[in-house]
């Protein structure tokens, strides 16, 4: 289902990207938001990027889902520069963005309706997901009678079961408590594990990034840059529940809060 990446051409590539926004309410100067990022994302890596509040990792994400062009600098996706609105991306936010006025199953099935993908087929893909995270029986309900985390899980599948190559997600476990965070970190697994995309995922979370991610990217306090990256050595699969207990964990989460609170002091001053 996936375009194929060759092993020569990144999934995702930022080369030397900068973006300036001009805010009304500072009199028209520009915020320098990215300063020189520069990274590489392979097809089926999972890569986190973390950093203080306003470095700029969201902004990444939209440069590449191409609903922001840089001021310099080359974003690209699958080797091609990103033009225009990039509709071969999976795109999922903090918000679940469920239609209210359809049913799990409806939604779950609406980019492959989008993209006319037969009815069978669609049935087919959607009702797959929909068990693999254990929504099965919901498949008629609407939003409002979801939970927070069924919502939040439909939403997961509804980008998933396009099977786009490349995956953004912003903070996507952002506002659920913290144990259905976890077992959502843990469907989310199952799932990219499923289809391999790559995945650019954005937390403050260090736990959840190095419990989900191939790498981690540390950004510098605004203008954001990538100040480090580091690779996570922990085997796969993994298990979310006792991810403290792996081994590399606490050194892993040390250096990467030792970064982070070095940029967030730079921040402050
Ligand atoms: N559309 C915009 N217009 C003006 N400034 C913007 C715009 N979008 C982002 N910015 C600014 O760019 C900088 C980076 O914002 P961005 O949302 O990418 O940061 P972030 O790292 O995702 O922050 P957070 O972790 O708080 O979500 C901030 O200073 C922000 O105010």
């Amino acid at each position: 289902m996936h375009q194929t990446t060759d092993a020569t051409t990144s999934a995702v590539g930022f080369d030397h990207v900068f973006k300036a926004f001009v805010s009304q309410g500072r009199r028209g100067e520009p915020v320098l938001a990215l300063q020189d990022v520069a990274f590489e994302a392979r097809a089926g890596e999972f890569v986190s990027l973390v950093g203080p509040s306003g470095c700029g990792k969201s902004t990444c994400l939209n440069l590449l889902a191409g609903l922001d062009t840089p001021s310099d600098g080359t974003v690209s996706h699958r080797g091609s520069p990103v033009r225009g609105v990039n509709t071969a991306v999976g795109y999922i936010t903090q918000d679940d963005n469920l239609l209210p006025w359809r049913s799990l199953r409806g939604n779950v099935e609406l980019s492959l309706e989008f993209r006319g993908v037969p009815r069978r087929e669609r049935r087919e893909r959607a009702q797959e997901l929909i068990d693999l995270v254990g929504l099965g029986g919901f498949e008629e309900h609407y939003p409002h009678e979801l939970s927070g985390g069924m919502r939040k899980r439909g939403g997961i599948i509804r980008t998933l079961v396009y099977d786009s190559d490349v995956v953004l997600m912003d903070e996507p476990f952002g506002p659920l408590d913290a144990q259905t965070r976890v077992i959502l970190q843990a469907e989310l697994l199952k799932l990219w594990h499923r289809a391999r995309p790559t995945v650019l995922f954005v937390t403050h979370d260090l736990v959840e990034a190095i419990a989900l991610s191939d790498r981690i990217l540390v950004f510098t306090a605004n203008p954001g840059r990538v100040k480090r990256e580091y690779t996570v050595d922990i085997p796969r699969p993994r298990d979310p529940f006792h991810i403290h207990d792996a081994p590399g964990f606490a050194e892993l989460y040390d250096a990467l809060w030792d970064d982070i609170r070095a940029e967030i002091g730079q921040a402050a001053r």
